[in-house]
């Protein structure tokens, strides 16, 4: 489980996040929705101890990011925007070079790389080195290396951008195994039918505010709006963003 009360964090003057709270549960996927600039990507980096927060208090399974990094980062899995792979490593040896970074055990990682690879729909890209790879292809690397060490948490900025159909269907499945198996899955979107068909529950964020907090279906009632794309641009007050 995690855990934000009152999260702040100012770069220069820009008031990135100014009071974020929220809860996000094991088991569930938990969507953070927001425009442009929200301050999505702040906080998810916040989260996983790689920003330091200004104020408020963040828990971990009860661990805060700052004060035991490495606790919190053994059982959290990120995929961030910048996905920082070895072009000259094959995917394979990238996910191996991590999983051993990780202390995973030789056999036991060859078997999770299967695992994963299977999982995420990229044996075809096992073998080769990533140079040249496409958007998506990237994209299921930096996943696979996410979820390489069976991680409690699971915190990813925009899983799908760029992924092809069959691929965001992959994607998608393993987010619902994951979930299935207690995983707490944090996950910032721009689509909007990710959030209704995925997600058990959806922190509303504008100019680095929680605006709401609740089942797509309460946000819905609690605006009035069928439509959940509605009941989020009557929230943050503008329709800035938005992928249907
Ligand atoms: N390192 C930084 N230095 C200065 N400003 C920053 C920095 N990182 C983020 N910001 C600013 O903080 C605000 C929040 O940015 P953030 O990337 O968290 O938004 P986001 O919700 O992820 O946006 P998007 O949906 O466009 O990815 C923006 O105004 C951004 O310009």
């Amino acid at each position: 489980m995690i855990e934000a009360q009152e999260v702040r964090k100012q770069f220069g003057t820009v008031q990135a996040l100014g009071g974020v709270s929220f809860t996000a549960r094991d088991g569930q996927i938990t969507a953070l929705l927001g425009p442009n600039g929200a301050g999505k990507t702040t906080l998810l980096r916040t989260l996983v101890g790689m920003l330091r927060r200004d104020h408020g208090t963040i828990a971990v399974d009860g661990i805060d990011p700052e004060r035991d990094p490495l606790a919190v980062r053994a059982n959290i899995g990120f995929l961030t925007d910048q996905f920082g792979l070895y072009e000259r490593l094959s995917t394979r040896e990238y996910l191996t070079y991590f999983g051993e970074l990780n202390g995973m055990e030789k056999r036991a990682l060859r078997e999770r790389i299967d695992e994963v690879s299977e999982m995420l729909a990229m044996d075809d890209i096992l073998e080769r080195r990533s140079k040249g790879f496409s958007q998506g292809q990237r994209i299921k690397v930096a996943l696979a290396r996410a979820l390489l060490h069976r991680p409690r948490h699971l915190l990813l900025d925009e899983p799908t951008r760029g992924l092809d159909v069959m691929s965001t269907r992959a994607v998608r499945h393993a987010l619902s195994t994951l979930r299935k198996e207690g995983c707490c899955v944090v996950m910032a979107t721009h689509v909007m039918q990710e959030v209704s068909h995925l997600c058990d529950d959806v922190i509303v964020i504008a100019k680095g505010h929680t605006v709401a907090q609740g089942t797509p279906d309460e946000l819905c009632r609690r605006t009035g709006i069928a439509n959940l794309e509605d009941a989020f641009v009557r929230l943050v007050g503008t329709d800035e963003g938005i992928v249907a």
